[in-house]
């Protein structure tokens, strides 16, 4: 034994007198020098080695990634500007991959697409940095979706549900509204439901990622959250238009590792990703400069993977791992409503379901434009309060039908009366899912007044009092009905009873409002 160990001892110190001459030549080689520079990457000549997405260092602080890899050379993409970094100067290896600050820290801040600081609040003092790409949770460690996230949006948390731990795609033409609905959903989880008890109650953490747009569109959503007081629950990334291509591909990743530090402490996170149309395009330029083959619509191989990746990472996860969520509403812009171009049909086969905005209804001034016939919410009606269901839970299909036959019924001169009584309930089921863009009635609220409209306890009403008649349902559920509102948020059953109770004092609401009736208008 003695003399095996001493052979042993003497291996270690020849290997470890090798090992030195190799090291001394290893650091050498952890300095390489820029080839070549593009408007968003570069070109290294010299390391010997190096990982995947390894943060690069360049003269004057700029940061790259290795991304490009081969032998003594690497494409590596800029978070900076690249006007600043002369073909000869020296690249460094740092031997840490993209990784951000995470934590309670940042809740209230807004922070670029690495999570250093934009808003002159002074540093941020994280205690831990998380990698941008991690592995998405293992399908063993996931719950089913059970939990409603009330959006504050009728159409939405009426016909199609999100729940907590589902990706649903927000999908549109230029100013529809895409932006509008995700930041009334923000608004919502954010504040959660003080003051009542069960699933809605706790405010949710939200993080609203803007990629690629324009400056002043995004200081809009920061004043909105900032004046309703959720900025506090929310982080704010950014990667704006100016910004360089590698800060817009790496901002959705960052924001959903700050996301998933709250989801690993149990907290239900809401992640926005407005948007990735502007995501893929930022990629496919850096593909281009990386010359990558470009395939359909000049968009690289793996671009349904850079999504797939990203948005699997939402997950409702098991009790014993905290019980956390991490729902997703990621953005697409469309182009002249075409969902089957590349970029939206990706992405409506890797989300749960799409609501789709038109700009049809948003002409029209049927405001928010949702158009339910063409959106869907594959998981979310299994997590709806149950009172949803039991009132609106066939609003899809029999608006749907609703809306088919008001096109026909365009055709015929003479309708008959049964037509014309059934075109009346949707117009008015119509008006009912109208709403602005400040109001979030609660989860109450939205019920009673879809009762009154799918059951025709508005078919006598003017149109135009229908908001008028929404405020007095309000107000009359609010006042003569607090046991039942309460129960309606506690998740707890709604049988025949409750209907006929919510029902009673609805139509007592709006009784006389119906006076100077306009006909089916
Ligand atoms: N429910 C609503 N009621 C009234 N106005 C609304 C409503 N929803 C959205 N708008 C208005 O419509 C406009 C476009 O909305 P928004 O910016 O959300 O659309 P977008 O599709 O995200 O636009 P972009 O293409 O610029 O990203 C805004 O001026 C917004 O105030």
């Amino acid at each position: 034994m003695g003399v095996l160990d001493g052979i042993a001892e003497d291996l270690v110190t020849a290997l470890d007198a090798r090992l030195d001459g190799h090291r001394a030549e290893l650091r050498s080689e952890e300095i390489g020098t820029v080839t070549r520079v593009s408007a968003g990457v570069a070109e290294v000549e010299g390391f010997t080695e190096l990982f995947a997405d390894e943060l690069i260092l360049f003269p004057g602080g700029l940061m790259g990634a290795a991304s490009e890899i081969e032998e003594r050379r690497a494409g590596v993409i800029l978070f900076g500007p690249a006007e600043q970094l002369p073909v000869g100067a020296e690249a460094r290896r740092t031997g840490r991959v993209i990784d951000v600050p995470v934590g309670e820290a940042l809740l209230g801040r807004i922070v670029d697409g690495l999570g250093a600081p934009l808003d002159g609040e002074g540093r941020l003092r994280p205690a831990e940095r998380w990698p941008v790409e991690r592995p998405a949770p293992a399908i063993l460690d996931r719950a089913p979706v059970e939990l409603p996230l009330q959006t504050g949006v009728k159409a939405v948390d009426a016909a199609i549900p999100i729940g907590r731990g589902q990706r649903e795609l927000v999908i549109g033409d230029r100013q529809t509204g895409k932006t509008a609905i995700a930041l009334s959903a923000i608004l919502s989880h954010a504040a959660g439901r003080p003051g009542t008890e069960g699933p809605l109650a706790a405010p949710g953490v939200c993080v609203y990622c803007a990629i690629g747009q324009r400056a002043a569109s995004v200081a809009r959503v920061i004043e909105t959250l900032r004046r309703e007081g959720a900025l506090e629950r929310t982080v704010v990334v950014i990667a704006g238009s100016e910004d360089a291509p590698g800060l817009q591909f790496v901002a959705p990743y960052a924001a959903t590792s700050i996301a998933e530090w709250f989801m690993a402490r149990g907290d239900d996170v809401l992640v926005v990703f407005d948007d990735l149309t502007r995501h893929a395009r930022a990629y496919r330029e850096l593909s281009l400069l990386l010359r990558r083959p470009p395939g359909r619509e000049a968009y690289p191989g793996d671009i349904f993977y850079i999504h797939s990746r990203l948005l699997e990472r939402a997950t409702h996860l098991r009790d014993e791992l905290g019980g956390g969520s991490l729902t997703a509403l990621p953005i697409i812009e469309t182009q002249a409503q075409n969902i089957s171009a590349y970029i939206p049909t990706n992405l409506i086969s890797i989300t749960d379901g799409q609501i789709y905005l038109s700009p049809d209804l948003f002409e029209k001034g049927q405001l928010p434009a949702v158009d339910l016939g063409r959106s869907v919410s594959r998981v979310g009606a299994k997590a709806q309060l149950p009172a949803y269901r039991a009132v609106a839970g066939d609003l899809r299909l029999s608006f749907a039908q609703f809306e088919e036959l008001e096109v026909f019924s365009r055709f015929g001169t003479r309708l008959d009366e049964e037509t014309r009584a059934k075109l009346a309930r949707g117009r008015r089921v119509r008006a009912a899912l109208r709403q602005r863009e400040s109001e979030r009635p609660p989860p109450p609220e939205q019920i009673a007044v879809l009762l009154a409209a799918t059951q025709g306890m508005m078919d006598d009403l003017p149109l135009e009092r229908v908001a008028e008649a929404e405020r007095a349902i309000a107000e009359a559920i609010r006042r003569e009905r607090p046991e039942l509102c309460r129960e309606i948020e506690r998740g707890a059953a709604f049988g025949d009873d409750d209907r006929a109770a919510l029902a009673e004092t609805v139509r007592a609401a709006i009784e006389g409002l119906g006076e100077g009736r306009d006909g089916d208008a």
